[in-house]
């Protein structure tokens, strides 16, 4: 009845969250888990053996909450899934057929293969970024006992070849552990995607759409924090402006023109370190904010980037473009860093290398 219910709240949250896939395999898993639990069952009322049937369709029902874990961490995966839908079906049910053939327990290589299933599933978790927080660690440990549960509860069906029996010891342990589980798993699944959403939503507010890079206010909120946290380091902020942009927009057109941002963007991400930040402020003008950076460091890797950029071809819409661009450094030295003062005193050192010929490094007068 449990996962009755969980599984009609999974579909309504399915039908809510405008059919993410995630939420119907999880009501699948739940429903199959339901009419494979009757079918063994009624076997025995009617005296027949269902077994096969009835454990495949449980080893289904876990595969399909890894299924569902998958599909909503990678949501370009859902047609691979679905191509490989159907062999494992047929794998679990040659495994599960092969079972009395060889003279071992249906039940305890079903319950071998859900314990599979469930590490699987934990460790699908455990591989996301949000996997630290509480209530995915609550679920990862329900997942992680549950598999231990099923191993036992598979050994001991192998060993002793006992009946699949909810009465038994270890059946019961199953059978508790179980309705655990999805209740945690139909409170946990739903918060977590919607985390998932708000970090999703988050990242592209703050994302420049054309190059892919933080917005300014993106730019802004995270040098704040990384600001707070390098406090007692040098820091430097370089102010980075495309000489003479307005004349390639004029000459080539506005689609070079963003063409060649998008290009300057990617050579200024990968001159930098992976630790550094870097954001476009304004419409050809990029900030790259390095923690734990001296002024000779930074002088290294902002004229490395002059070079580059200097003596890279730029691709437009039919022609190739040289361009170069200037730059504006300040680094503070301070245990309390002031992003404001930073970018103010890289700007007029930007506009003193616009003014000196552009196509130059200048660092900010600390003395002014
Ligand atoms: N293609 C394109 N152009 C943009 C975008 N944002 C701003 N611009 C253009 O960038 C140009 C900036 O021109 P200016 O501020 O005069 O600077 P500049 O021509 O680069 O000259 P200096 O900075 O003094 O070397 C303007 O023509 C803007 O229209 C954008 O997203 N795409």
């Amino acid at each position: 009845m449990i996962n009755l219910m969980v599984s009609g709240y999974l579909v309504a949250i399915y039908f809510y969250h405008e059919r993410e896939q995630a939420f119907l395999s999880w009501a699948l898993a739940c429903g199959c888990f339901v009419v494979g639990s009757l079918i063994l069952l009624v076997q025995y009322w009617l005296a027949m053996s269902l077994s096969i049937p009835g454990y495949m369709l449980l080893v289904f029902s876990s595969c399909l909450l890894l299924r569902g874990v998958v599909q909503l961490f990678q949501d370009d995966n859902t047609r691979m899934w679905g191509a490989g839908y159907m062999p494992v079906f047929a794998l679990t049910a040659l495994i599960l057929a092969m079972a009395p053939v060889a003279g071992i327990s249906t039940g305890g290589v079903a319950s071998l293969m859900m314990a599979l299933f469930f590490v699987l599933t934990e460790r699908a978790l455990a591989r996301q970024q949000d996997s630290f927080i509480v209530v995915v660690v609550l679920l990862r440990v329900l997942m992680f006992v549950h598999a231990l549960i099923m191993t036992v509860q598979g050994l001991s069906y192998l060993l002793t070849f006992e009946t699949a029996s909810a009465l038994s010891g270890v059946g019961q342990w199953s059978l508790f552990s179980h309705l655990l589980l999805t209740v945690a798993t139909a409170l946990t699944l739903p918060m977590m995607h919607a985390i998932r959403e708000k970090q999703e939503w988050h990242k592209r507010a703050n994302t420049d759409v054309l190059t892919a890079t933080l917005t300014r206010r993106g730019f802004f909120d995270l040098a704040a924090q990384k600001l707070a946290l390098h406090g007692a380091e040098p820091c430097t902020f370089l102010m980075i402006d495309i000489d003479h942009f307005k004349p390639i927009n004029d000459q080539y057109g506005h689609a070079t023109g963003d063409l060649v941002l998008q290009q300057v963007a990617q050579r200024i991400q990968a001159g930098v370190r992976k630790d550094d930040l870097l954001g476009r402020l304004g419409g050809e003008e990029f900030g790259v904010l390095m923690t734990e950076t001296t002024e000779q460091e930074a002088n290294v890797i902002a004229n490395r980037l002059l070079g580059q950029i200097s003596a890279s071809e730029f691709m437009g819409e039919t022609q190739q473009i040289s361009v170069t661009v200037s730059i504006g450094a300040m680094t503070q030295v301070s245990s309390k860093h002031d992003l404001e003062h930073l970018l103010r005193q890289a700007d007029k050192a930007l506009y003193q290398a616009k003014e000196r010929g552009r196509n130059m490094l200048k660092f900010a007068d600390k003395t002014a």
